[in-house]
């Protein structure tokens, strides 16, 4: 938090010169100028190979038709003197969208940030994403920018691109709201720049629980259990099974997929860090654990999954037996993929359609209502010792 605050400070007093000089230090890579083309973007999925395209409009398409869904209705609710009562939801103007890519790029992540927010009908999508070591960002990323209807990419990452989304700098506007997932730079600095801004959640570096019976594979549990670890070396990979057969069987399924595995070392950093094989005596006790560490994937690969998922309080996405690998959730189920870590799941939720709009309340008394209620305003405005609060109903009431 410490280093994160440093580049807070820099990035609010000196602006874009702060984001070249933090961008040449930690991406090796002088972002200038830090916006690309617009013309850039469209070129990129053109040049797209065709089965990438397709792959690419599909989990567009299905996460646009989940996110759809989600469009809140306004409240209009009428009391009981025919007073007005009401919320009103409206989106915010402008959303920074951060797309990850330091240790892999993130395709799929412009997906999952900037559909919702076109769903919520932001206006101005301002998407930031760190440069590649050639100088520019994944040519995918910027394919899926262009498919996703985002025009304003800037080559910049870390925790400088979340400052500049939050304090504006002469290049890059300030936003609204910040959403998307990073490394713990990025989420601290979205930590910490809350409040000048709203942010989604605190979705950093992945984790995957999964709770396995007799009836789980090995093979398959150990590639869900590294499909999260190779993420990051502060990834975590968890496994609470019933099954001592299971339990026993996980090393060597796990070595076996690691030979030769292209990102063995992070995967293996993870592993050793923060990966954790249990043997329960019973699912209701694993389910038991599962919410102390509330994960950010839970994945129930048991029998009977919904019965359990039944008796689960705290998890960013549930993912229910033997064909669900939380992959499908990451790419192309449809809910979103950007999902609270670090035990946030207990009072956060996906990103969404809301994480890009607020609501308004709306009131409008009549004189009947007013009537009806005034003298109890007056009595609780007095009993806080606040005059003119009531004097504001007895004027009209007189
Ligand atoms: N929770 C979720 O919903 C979710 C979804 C997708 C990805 N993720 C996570 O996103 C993360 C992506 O991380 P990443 O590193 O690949 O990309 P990233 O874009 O999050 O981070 C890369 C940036 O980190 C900064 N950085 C790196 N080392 C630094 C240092 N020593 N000091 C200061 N800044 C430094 C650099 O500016 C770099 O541009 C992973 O942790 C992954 O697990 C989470
Ligand atoms: N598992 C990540 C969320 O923790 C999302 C992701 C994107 N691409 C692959 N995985
Ligand atoms: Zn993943």
């Amino acid at each position: 938090m410490a280093r994160v605050e440093e580049i807070l400070s820099r990035v609010q007093a000196e602006g874009d010169a702060a984001l070249m000089e933090l961008t040449e230090r930690f991406d090796g890579v002088r972002p200038d100028p830090l916006r690309i083309p617009p013309q850039r973007l469209a070129d990129a999925w053109q040049a797209t190979p065709a089965s990438l395209k397709d792959a690419l409009r599909l989990a567009h398409q299905r996460i646009l038709s989940f996110h759809q869904h989600q469009l809140p209705a306004d409240l209009a609710v009428t009391g009981p003197h025919g007073e007005l009562l009401g919320r009103r939801w409206r989106p915010v103007q402008r959303a920074g969208l951060y797309v990850p890519g330091g240790r892999a790029s993130y395709p799929s992540t412009v997906l999952m940030n900037a559909v919702p927010a076109r769903v919520a009908g932001v206006q101005r999508l301002v998407m930031v994403t760190p440069p590649g070591p050639g100088g520019e960002p994944h040519e995918t990323v910027l394919a899926a920018a262009h498919l996703a209807g985002v025009e304003e990419v800037y080559r910049v990452g870390g925790a400088q691109a979340i400052g500049a989304l939050a304090f504006g700098t002469a290049t890059i506007p300030r936003v609204d709201v910040i959403s998307g997932p990073g490394n713990l730079y990025v989420t601290l600095a979205k930590k910490a720049v809350y409040g000048r801004v709203a942010i989604d959640s605190l979705a950093g570096p992945s984790e995957v629980l999964v709770i396995a019976d007799h009836s789980a594979r090995a093979d398959q549990v150990a590639a869900d259990l590294l499909a999260q670890a190779e993420h990051d070396p502060l990834a975590a990979a968890i496994l609470l099974t019933t099954s001592p057969e299971l339990a026993a069987a996980m090393p060597a399924a796990l070595a076996a997929q690691l030979e030769n595995h292209p990102r063995a070392e992070i995967t293996r950093t993870a592993l050793n860090d923060w990966g954790l094989i249990v043997l329960c005596d019973s699912l209701g006790r694993a389910a038991q654990l599962s919410d102390c560490f509330a994960p950010e994937h839970l994945e129930l690969l048991v029998e009977d999954p919904e019965i359990l998922a039944e008796q689960i309080q705290h998890a960013g996405a549930i993912f229910m037996g033997p064909y669900t690998p939380e992959a499908v959730g990451d790419y192309l189920a449809g809910p979103n993929h950007t999902l609270p870590t670090a035990g946030t799941a207990r009072f956060a939720g996906a990103l969404s359609v809301e994480t890009f709009m607020r609501h308004t309340s709306l009131i409008r008394f009549n004189r009947e209502a007013l009537e009806a209620t005034g003298s109890a305003v007056i009595t609780l405005a007095e009993s806080e010792g606040l005059h003119s609060h009531a004097e504001s109903v007895k004027r009209r009431l007189n």
